[in-house]
């Protein structure tokens, strides 16, 4: 949608919120950033707010709201914590952060907009657990959810997959959801990113494995290389792509993909 209303984007301070935000600013679309740190430059409006519960992405839509009387053309979901930081902070700000800053905003969202989440290559298989992700992800009472989980080796020990595999699902489910209003939801995976939370996914699954993908590419992605499609799903250049997830690890997954379905002849 072609329109002068800004795109609210969180995760502003660092990595690819702040290469998002600066290349939106750059195409000349004004900004409202949300970050839980105060970023070094920023051109547009910043609210600072803490993400990790939904009465603090409440509180921050709110603002943002004010900040944006006119309504917003996008919104991109890109704050995120690794899996080093606690569970419960993981699943709060990278899959409840994520629905309740969208749906507290949806409507000051203008009919036409674009919502785009930073889910993350790793996730590729979350269908198979597709149940157990709309269980969480849905759930009202978010205290009540994270309490159900807390025995669960897979949603606590490896948290940040789990999250990034139900932002795939919320993905689809908000794009659902919000269609009626012709408001598009899509995810934008990333392989390795050099970005600060990369030596966090180095400590988290291995120096080797994290190490060896960029030796396998070439190099680790750069923020830009993600920012440039996450500002591409929220233009009017994508206006038929919607409930998608863009995988953007260089040929990772592929690689990783195929090679085991073969070992597997
Ligand atoms: N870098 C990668 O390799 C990679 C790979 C796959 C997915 N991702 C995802 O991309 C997104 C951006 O990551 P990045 O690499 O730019 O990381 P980053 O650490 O550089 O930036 C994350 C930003 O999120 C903000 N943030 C964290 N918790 C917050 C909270 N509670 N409230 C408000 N803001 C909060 C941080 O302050 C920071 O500015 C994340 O969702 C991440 O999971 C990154």
């Amino acid at each position: 949608m072609t329109t002068n209303l800004p795109i609210a984007v969180t995760g502003v301070s660092s990595g690819i919120g702040a290469a998002t935000a600066s290349m939106l600013n750059d195409r000349g679309i004004k900004l409202v950033g949300i970050d839980r740190t105060v970023p070094e430059s920023f051109a547009g409006t910043f609210i600072q707010a803490d993400l990790s519960t939904p009465a603090g992405a409440r509180a921050a839509a709110a603002q943002v709201a004010e900040a944006a009387p006119g309504g917003l053309q996008g919104l991109a979901n890109i704050a995120g914590v690794p899996g080093t930081a606690p569970w419960r902070t993981v699943l709060g700000v990278n899959v409840f952060g994520v629905r309740e800053l969208t749906r507290a905003l949806a409507p000051v969202l203008a009919e036409g907009a674009s919502v785009v989440n930073l889910a993350s290559s790793v996730a590729f298989h979350w269908r198979g657990l597709a149940d157990a992700c709309a269980r969480f992800a849905l759930a009202q009472d978010t205290e009540e959810a994270l309490d159900a989980v807390a025995g669960d080796a897979h949603a606590t020990g490896e948290s940040y997959l789990f999250s990034k595999q139900c932002v795939c699902f919320l993905t689809e489910h908000l794009s659902a959801e919000l269609l009626p209003r012709r408001i598009r939801v899509n995810a934008v995976s990333p392989g390795p990113v050099q970005t600060p939370i990369l030596e966090d996914f180095k400590n988290d699954h291995g120096r080797d494995k994290v190490e060896g993908a960029a030796k396998l590419l070439g190099r680790f992605g750069e923020p830009e290389d993600v920012a440039r499609v996450v500002a591409y799903l929220l233009s009017d250049a994508a206006p038929w792509i919607n409930g998608a997830d863009i995988r953007v690890d260089g040929g990772l997954t592929a690689y990783r993909s195929s090679a085991a379905i073969v070992a597997g002849f």
